[in-house]
């Protein structure tokens, strides 16, 4: 079995983003889809997407700035630095604890945007831009993934997660995207025992878009509890589902846990490891009522959910 066979990859060419027309997708493609993607998004909470129609070129700059602002010393980093009370801007390494039962901080940096949020490096003319233009893509992609989402849980509308989601990008909606960035372990003491790039997680709000370099690292954790790679394919996106999307479906679709180790391999190991991932997150005055109507869990409105979350973690 290759190493991606547990983690389907889903064909996305009828309503990828360079599909002009959304309406030009037929009921029936639209149909497979959202069977092909819940059915991934129910089994493993994660799945690819092939053909979804962010330019390589695109994220590729995306990523060389990032790698440019990364690459700079803390000095000139620390001039972007996320406030405290603020979710925008750069944070260092080690910093954050994703698993709180890991002996130590994670070994990545990472800068949190939205193209408003008015914090950008000031040497590096290209960043701003070029996260601002990914940003736009990822909504239009994330919007789309929602509308097949609809679909395959058979909601009356076809665009009803679509409309919780109206606001990405604007005041009362803090979708964001993250570039994180894994340095090179240089030497043996870089590290403690137990200490991993990423420690193990849920994300916290519906969906998440994932774009990762050549390096890999990432696993996911299986139903079976053991944590399977998904290796970085060229030309797709990762797709998973977070812990409120879990909470709207009432459990259906699933959150799943993942994380990126420290690999083994020197070769991987000594050389930087950058990825770029769109955190989606519904409006804040949307109220999360069960979609099955079960009522398994409380009603609970976006910002209030977001905020408990949010606040668990720094
Ligand atoms: O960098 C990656 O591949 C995964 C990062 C991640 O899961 C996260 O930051 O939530
Ligand atoms: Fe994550």
């Amino acid at each position: 079995m290759s190493e991606t066979a547990k983690i389907p990859i889903i064909d996305f060419k009828t309503y990828g983003v360079n599909v002009e027309n959304e309406e030009s997708i037929s009921d029936e493609d639209l149909k497979k889809l959202g069977n092909e993607m819940c059915f991934a998004l129910e089994e493993i909470g994660f799945c690819y997407l092939k053909n979804h129609g962010i330019p390589d070129e695109q994220i590729k700059l995306a990523m060389e700035s990032s790698k440019q602002f990364f690459n700079q010393n803390v000095e000139e980093k620390s001039k972007c630095a996320k406030p405290d009370d603020g979710y925008f801007g750069w944070i260092g390494l080690e910093r954050e604890r994703l698993n709180p039962n890991r002996p130590a901080g994670d070994y990545k940096e990472a800068y949190g945007m939205i193209p408003e949020c008015g914090i950008w490096p000031p040497d590096i003319p290209n960043f701003q831009k070029m996260h601002s233009d990914l940003f736009s893509c990822c909504v239009k992609l994330a919007l789309r993934v929602f509308d097949v989402i609809s679909v395959g849980l058979k909601l009356e509308d076809k665009h009803f997660l679509r409309k919780c989601h109206s606001c990405i990008g604007q005041k009362g909606n803090i979708s964001n995207i993250r570039s994180i960035f894994y340095p090179a372990l240089t030497s043996k003491k870089d590290t403690i025992q137990g200490q991993v790039r990423c420690g193990e997680h849920s994300d916290y709000g519906t969906l998440t878009l994932l774009i990762q370099d050549s390096i890999g690292g990432l696993e996911v954790k299986m139903r079976e509890g053991e944590y399977e790679p998904a290796p970085p394919i060229p030309g797709t996106i990762v797709v998973n589902i977070g812990d409120l999307m879990q909470r709207w479906t009432a459990d259906k679709l699933i959150a799943t846990k993942h994380r990126v180790l420290i690999p083994n391999e020197v070769r991987k190991k000594m050389v930087d490891r950058q990825s770029l991932a769109f955190f989606v997150n519904p409006d804040e005055d949307v109220t999360i009522h069960c979609l099955d109507n079960s009522n398994k869990y409380d009603p609970i409105t976006s910002r209030d959910y977001l905020n408990m979350r949010f606040y668990e973690k720094f």
